[in-house]
């Protein structure tokens, strides 16, 4: 039935190509559906996804309905539910019969939910629930966005310093003292608490017409995606420094920024920016020059990280790596983000991407925003979707995990080689365990790091910031993935020493994981344990990489 699978690819903003609800719907030219009948099917969806959420999980039907993904089960159940004229779709077709078999507990499950928030009748309910998505939008209205997320600003220390940047292209902006009085503040300037040069605007004001922009003195990125060049504190002393994935370059000229900021700042250090797609690395290169950076930065082009000799010469003093290698890309927001959409968890009895244990948290709530907007006016800008997650399809989004987390091990496994490195930095813009806290452990209990001691970089041992920021990895997850290895690291330090974003929090940032490896080169490694499911054999995972090393195959996924 055309009309929830589309309803559905819309809700996972496949093709997503910027706008409102509407005008994607109504200006999508391929739909087989009535436009109008899919916009009031998401809108109205949407509108009741928080109650509808809680009844497809309590009556657990995505576990016993293998047809259903958590969108469609959210759709089917509105119509089953709220609509006039019930299902849309043929009594024996296959996606009716799977939510028609349950109508009466799925009845009964909402009933609670009615009963629950104490209104006597369905329209009372109905009253309510409409009430609030008014209520939502006029306050949306009011500033100008639903969920806040500011607009951050990076003040290139290449080029400027932010007491300067202060006392010029922010002198007529208005000091405030958090993020909610930013918001209330449509000229407000807030300095981040976390990231040193980091400061919100309101995202009201656009600056890429300003001259500070154009001057590479004002770098829009994202507070979490400051985070893994903050978190790796390239000092002078880690000699060459090198940025593996590094298009369109924002963490690199951050590094910049860091290194050309310390007062020993000189000789030595470096950074080494690979890209591999020759077209992204032409924007890399672009923004290094507009960064003033081009001095410290080395740009090459259309080289494969994986494809670089850690033994040879040219790397013989590498000391640090940065590691963003594509992702999902399913922590990133787009800025006109409309309503959230409450999608129901997977039950913990969905079947696992691979013979690897992985699965989806089974009581996490996930919230996507539906549908995401694109940001164009940025070239530059990180924050630049260009495909969506399969949220509406689980099979292809677990196997797509699956095949992103063996490339993203791949990549932290060949950083580990470089025989000087000390400090590794790994980060996605993604909310799944499978390419955060999974890689994370994946690569500490390969044969390469216990080798060469690799470890987790403890929490107390992180930048100030980074020590200071609460929201850590996901002790769920880092349980799980230890399970077997647990003689690795204590899960709870390991969660503690994971940094996570959330989009759609007070922090105002997208969704974000980076965690560091340290090693002394002065110590002994470890003996190795020998219990067999300790070691993964680093050999065995990075063979995990796609078959396809055309680029487009591999990463499928956004780019920070
Ligand atoms: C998430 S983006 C990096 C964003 C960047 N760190 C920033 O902050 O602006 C990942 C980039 O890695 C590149 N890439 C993927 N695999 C690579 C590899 N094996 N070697 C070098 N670059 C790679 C992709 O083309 C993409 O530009």
């Amino acid at each position: 039935m055309s009309l929830y699978y589309e309803a559905s690819d819309i809700l996972a903003n496949v093709e997503a190509k910027g706008g409102s609800l509407k005008n994607r719907i109504f200006g999508k030219k391929d739909l087989k559906s009535s436009p109008g009948a899919i916009f009031a099917l998401v809108a109205e969806t949407t509108k009741w996804s928080s109650v509808l959420k809680e009844v497809v999980e309590k009556s657990d039907i995505l576990k016993l309905e293998k047809k259903l993904t958590p969108t469609l089960a959210l759709l089917l159940a509105h119509d089953l539910i709220l609509a006039k004229k019930g299902v849309a779709a043929p009594k024996s077709h296959p996606l009716n019969l799977a939510i028609s078999r349950h109508k009466a507990r799925l009845n009964a499950e909402f009933t609670k939910c009615r009963i629950k928030g104490r209104f006597a009748t369905l329209d009372a309910f109905r009253t309510h629930i409409n009430a609030a998505a008014a209520d939502e939008s006029a306050e949306a209205a009011a500033d100008g966005t639903k969920a806040f997320h500011p607009r951050w600003v990076r003040v290139n220390a290449v080029r400027t310093s932010i007491e300067k940047a202060q006392s010029t292209f922010f002198a007529d902006f208005t000091k405030v003292s958090s993020l909610k009085e930013l918001r209330t503040t449509p000229r407000g300037l807030y300095l981040d608490e976390h990231i040193p040069g980091l400061v919100a605007i309101h995202p009201g004001i656009d600056l890429s017409k300003h001259a500070a922009y154009h001057a590479g003195e004002i770098i829009f990125q994202d507070k979490a995606s400051c985070f893994p060049a903050y978190l790796l504190d390239p000092q002078p002393k880690d000699g060459q420094v090198i940025d593996a994935c590094a298009a369109p370059g924002n963490k690199t000229t951050h590094l910049a920024a860091i290194l050309s900021s310390q007062k020993s700042y000189g000789l030595k250090a470096s950074v080494t920016a690979c890209e591999r797609n020759p077209i992204r690395a032409q924007t890399l290169e672009k923004m290094v020059k507009l960064a003033g950076a081009g001095k410290i930065i080395t740009v090459k082009a259309s080289q494969d990280f994986t494809k670089l000799d850690p033994r040879s010469q040219e790397f013989a003093d590498v000391g640090a790596l940065l590691l963003d290698p594509s992702c999902s890309g399913s922590g990133i927001i787009g800025r006109d983000d409309t309503a959230v959409l409450h999608l129901p968890s997977l039950p913990s009895s969905a079947p696992a991407p691979s013979s690897k244990k992985r699965k989806r948290k089974a009581n996490a709530a996930i919230e996507v925003p539906a549908p995401i907007a694109t940001e164009t006016n940025d070239e530059l800008s990180e924050e630049t979707p260009q495909a969506a997650e399969l949220e509406n399809d689980e099979e292809k989004l677990k196997t797509r995990l699956n095949n992103l987390a063996g490339f993203q091990l791949k990549i932290v496994l060949h950083a580990f080689a470089f025989p000087a490195a000390t400090k590794v930095t790994y980060s996605t813009c993604s909310i799944h365990a499978e390419e955060n806290e999974n890689v994370v452990v994946r690569a500490l209990s390969s044969k390469i790091a216990r080798e060469r001691g690799w470890k987790i970089m403890r929490r107390e041992d992180q930048v100030d910031g980074m020590k200071r920021w609460s929201r850590r990895g996901d002790p769920e997850a880092s349980k799980e993935a230890l399970q077997g290895k647990e003689s690795l690291v204590d899960a709870k330090i390991l969660a503690d020493a994971c940094i996570r974003c959330e989009r759609g929090t007070d922090e105002g940032t997208m969704g974000f994981f980076v965690a560091g490896f340290v090693r002394d080169p002065d110590a002994d490694p470890e003996e190795v344990i020998t219990d067999a499911e300790t070691i993964e054999a680093a050999d065995g995972e990075e063979n995990n990489e796609d078959e396809d090393d055309d680029d487009e195959e591999e990463w499928g996924g956004f780019d920070d």
